[in-house]
């Protein structure tokens, strides 16, 4: 069928048909059609969207990245044709049914996936089977190294490239901002890329966006850490292993971060930024994505065996989860936090205990610390200030403030104080119900929304003392969180009735 192509400004990979057509072609929406350019005869797929009003019988509204390859004037001619279901999507049903991804198969969903011939439900479709059935060392090996090939790799010339990645699910983890600059401050090259927030409410990309841009080109990447020794930048703009934040953007609103996808988004991170010495961070703990320590020991295995495949040393920590890391969650509260470290704040010490220990391991494995002493040296950096020095000279060179402080961040100006119901100690800091209430706040899109916990789990509290405090930028979003936080409770204090359940209740 012949229309006339009218472009729309609109960054997904299809088509808008009027209905009328799209029945003669035999499509629906979700289908995919071809279509041929009738003068230069150049050729691009796209999937449909169908509507009554918005385009005429005749005309085919054509998406901006379908036009990249079509390269077609408003007004062309174009012919348009149904067209197959991309393979990749026969493979995807295979794993829904609890099969095994081959190599080429992984090759071919990837692929389908950084060219956006993959619509955003496939995709999920996609990450929920890989949840739900899992993938063996091999599909994880395979998805890996399918990630590295379809992006950018960056190749240096000194090493060893030192990395540090952490597969999150504990609240407040904002140690790479701490950890970075004490590496780059020992003399070795760090090339930090980083997610934004999967399953929380801030990831280390939101952090650091805080500070200054976290977008850059892999070229830049590279330039910027043979400068400055490290730097903290969103891997999702780097294309730096392109498929991993197409595919964490799925993830995210789900709250899900399937586990051998999880291991291949960090594994292929790694390989493609050319790191040799690696350290993964597994926080361990209820309510996080490990929730005990054989199943952290079974984790670790996997991303070691990968990174022997690969061809880097990985060494992994599992670290305490079962409450947020240092006082606070989300974007402004844990920037701030973090900066009050580096500029000699002795609190808080799960933040600096953390920071060091991983640090530390990083500095052994490189040969600047003796065994067993990495934590030492790495504390010795921390305090002399020249971990502080470093993060400013990052921040510079990717356009931030250098001479930012730690009071120049302040949170958003709506706050709501949780109080104690009564005198006790605090038996929980549920790290699920803490993160929805961030999010209902605001974070990480908020940079001012988030928690700020004053009394961690063990501390004694009297009623009516704060135990944490909400923050929000927007009145009503400070509304909605107060109301979730009542249903959620995110907090017990030692002796609180939960919940009083009636004898009618099961009647
Ligand atoms: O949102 P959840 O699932 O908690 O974790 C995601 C965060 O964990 C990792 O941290 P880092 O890059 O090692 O600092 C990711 O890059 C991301 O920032
Ligand atoms: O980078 C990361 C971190 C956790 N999980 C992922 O999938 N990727």
């Amino acid at each position: 069928m012949k229309l006339n192509v009218k472009l729309l400004d609109i960054a997904s990979r299809g088509v808008l048909l009027n209905s009328t057509d799209a029945r003669t072609l035999r499509v629906r929406d979700g289908d995919r059609v071809l279509l041929i350019d009738e003068v230069t005869g150049r050729t691009a797929q796209a999937y449909v969207d169908t509507t009554d009003s918005i385009i005429e019988p005749g005309v085919v509204g054509v998406y901006k990245p379908v036009n990249a390859t079509l390269a077609a004037g408003d007004g062309a001619t174009v012919e348009v044709r149904s067209a197959d279901r991309p393979r990749s999507l026969v493979h995807i049903k295979k794993k829904m049914d609890g099969g095994r991804f081959t190599k080429d198969e992984t090759v071919e969903v990837i692929k389908d996936v950084v060219d956006d011939t993959l619509s955003a439900g496939e995709i999920s479709a996609y990450v929920t089977a890989s949840y739900i059935h899992g993938l063996d060392l091999d599909e994880i090996e395979y998805l890996t190294r399918a990630m590295v090939d379809t992006g950018e790799r960056l190749r240096f010339t000194r090493h060893p490239i030192v990395d540090k990645h952490s597969i999150g699910g504990v609240p407040g983890n904002k140690i790479s901002l701490l950890i970075v600059p004490i590496i780059a401050a020992s003399g070795l090259l760090i090339p930090k890329t980083s997610s934004r927030a999967i399953t929380g409410a801030g990831g280390t990309a939101d952090l650091m966006e805080v500070l200054a841009p976290v977008d850059f080109p892999a070229s830049e990447v590279q330039r910027m850490t043979e400068k400055a020794g490290g730097v903290i930048v969103w891997g999702g703009a780097t294309n730096i292993a392109p498929a991993d934040d197409k595919i964490i953007a799925h993830e995210y609103p789900l709250r899900i971060d399937a586990r051998g996808q999880m291991i291949a988004s960090v594994m292929a991170k790694k390989t493609a930024v050319d790191a040799d010495l690696v350290i993964i961070d597994i926080p361990v703990g209820r309510n996080t994505k490990v929730e005990d320590v054989q199943d952290g020991r079974k984790l670790a295995r996997e991303f070691i065996d990968i990174g022997e495949r690969l061809g880097m040393r990985v060494e992994c920590a599992l670290s305490y989860g079962e409450s947020p890391v240092g006082h606070t969650i989300g974007p402004n509260l844990e920037v701030r936090e973090a900066l009050t470290v580096l500029e000699g704040a002795t609190e808080p010490n799960s933040l600096i205990q953390k920071s060091i220990s991983l640090a530390g391991m990083a500095l052994e494995m490189a040969g600047k610390a003796a065994p067993g002493q990495g934590a030492e040296v790495a504390a010795d950096v921390l305090r002399s200030g020249k971990a502080l020095d470093k993060m400013r000279q990052i921040i510079e060179i990717q356009g931030g403030d250098p001479n930012v402080k730690a009071e120049d961040l302040q949170p958003g100006e709506y706050k709501f104080d949780v109080r104690a119901p009564q005198d006790g100690y605090v038996i929980e800091l549920n790290n699920r119900s803490l993160v929805t209430l961030a999010r209902f706040a605001g974070s990480p899109y908020d940079h001012g929304a988030g928690l700020y916990i004053h009394a961690k789990k063990g501390k004694r509290v009297k009623k009516g003392d704060p135990i944490f405090t909400i923050y929000a930028e927007r009145e009503w979003r400070l509304s909605r969180a107060i109301e979730v936080g009542r249903a959620l409770m995110p907090v017990v204090v030692e002796g609180m009735v939960i919940e009083r359940i009636p004898q009618d209740r099961w009647v």
